[in-house]
C-alpha cells in the first residue's frame, strides 16, 4: 500500500540550536487514525508543523499525498486544528469555519452552504451566527474542527485539541470525531495527546515518542474494531493497552 504520509529519517534542529526531532521514521497509509504521545516538549507538534508544510526539516525528507507538504497544504489536501480553537472574534461562527473557502475566492453562497454543512457535521447548526465569544470552550473547539473539516481534507492534523476541556466534554468530541472519521472511510487522522486514555480509545495505531530529541521508540498497535464505544472504555482490554502505553511512555 502506498502511504499518504512519509517521514524518512527527519530531523529538526531550530536556528537556536534546540534538536527538537531526531531521524523519525514514519509511515501512514489512507483512512489511519494515529495518535502519537510523549513528554512535553518531545517534537510532537513539531512533527506536525513540518507535516503541514509550516516549518521545514533539517535533514530528512517528507512526502504527503505523494508531494511536499507545502504542496499537500495549498492544495487542502492537509487541515490543522490546534489545541487553542484560534477563531476570529470579530466574525460569525459561519464566517469562521468558511475561512479557508473565503480565502480561496469561493463564491458567497458555496461558502455559506459548504460552512452550514460542516457546523452541521460537529452539531452546532443552530449557532451559525453567533460569535465566538458567545459559546462555551468545547463548543469553540468544534468550530474550529468544522473550519479543517470545510476544505474536505485527506489528512487531519490535530494537535492536543481536546487538551484545554473538561473530561465530560473531551469524551462527548471523542465520540464525535470518531463519527466523523467512520462516515468519511478515507480521511486519515493523525492526533497529538498527553492522555494514554485518549490515545487508546481514538487510535488503531500510537506512536510513542522518546524525550528530545524526539524519535519513534515505540508502535502500539490497537486491533479493537469501532465503534468501540462503553464497553470498550470500561473494559480490561482498555486497560492492558492503557497500560502498554503509560510503561512504554517510561522508558
Ligand atoms: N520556534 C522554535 N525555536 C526554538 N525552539 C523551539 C521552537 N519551537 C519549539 N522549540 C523547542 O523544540 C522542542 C520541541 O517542541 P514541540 O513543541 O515540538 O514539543 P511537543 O512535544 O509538541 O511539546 P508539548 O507536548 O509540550 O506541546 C522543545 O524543546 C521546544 O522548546
Amino acid at each position: 500500500m502506498q502511504p499518504i504520509l512519509r517521514l524518512q529519517d527527519v530531523s529538526k534542529v531550530y536556528p537556536n540550536g534546540t534538536a527538537a526531532v531526531q531521524e523519525a521514521n514514519l509511515e501512514v497509509g489512507e483512512g489511519e487514525l494515529i495518535s502519537f504521545v510523549g513528554p512535553s516538549g518531545c517534537g510532537k507538534s513539531t512533527i506536525f508543523r513540518m507535516a503541514a508544510g509550516l516549518s521545514a526539516p533539517t535533514a530528512g525528507k517528507i512526502e504527503v499525498l505523494g508531494t511536499t507538504p507545502e504542496e499537500a497544504r495549498r492544495s487542502n489536501g492537509i487541515s490543522f486544528v490546534f489545541q487553542e480553537a484560534t477563531l476570529m472574534p470579530w466574525s460569525s461562527v459561519r464566517d469562521n469555519v468558511a475561512l479557508p473557502l473565503k480565502l480561496r475566492q469561493a463564491p458567497r453562497k458555496v461558502q455559506d452552504e459548504e460552512a452550514e454543512r460542516a457546523l452541521e457535521l460537529v452539531g452546532l447548526q443552530d449557532y451559525a451566527k453567533a460569535l465566538p465569544r458567545q459559546l462555551s470552550g468545547g463548543m469553540r473547539m468544534r468550530v474550529s474542527i468544522a473550519r479543517a473539516l470545510i476544505a474536505n481534507p485527506r489528512i487531519l492534523l490535530m494537535d492536543e485539541p481536546f487538551g484545554a476541556l473538561d473530561e465530560i466534554t473531551r469524551q462527548t468530541l471523542q465520540e464525535e470525531l470518531l463519527s466523523i472519521w467512520r462516515r468519511n472511510p478515507g480521511m486519515t487522522v493523525l492526533f497529538v495527546t498527553h492522555n494514554a486514555f485518549e490515545a487508546v480509545y481514538l487510535s488503531n495505531r500510537i506512536l510513542v515518542m522518546t524525550p528530545r530529541p524526539g524519535r519513534i521508540s515505540r508502535e502500539i498497535a490497537v486491533d479493537v474494531p469501532y465503534p468501540r464505544g462503553d464497553r470498550f472504555r470500561t473494559g480490561p482490554e482498555f486497560g492492558r493497552f492503557v497500560g502498554l502505553v503509560n510503561e512504554s511512555l517510561k522508558h
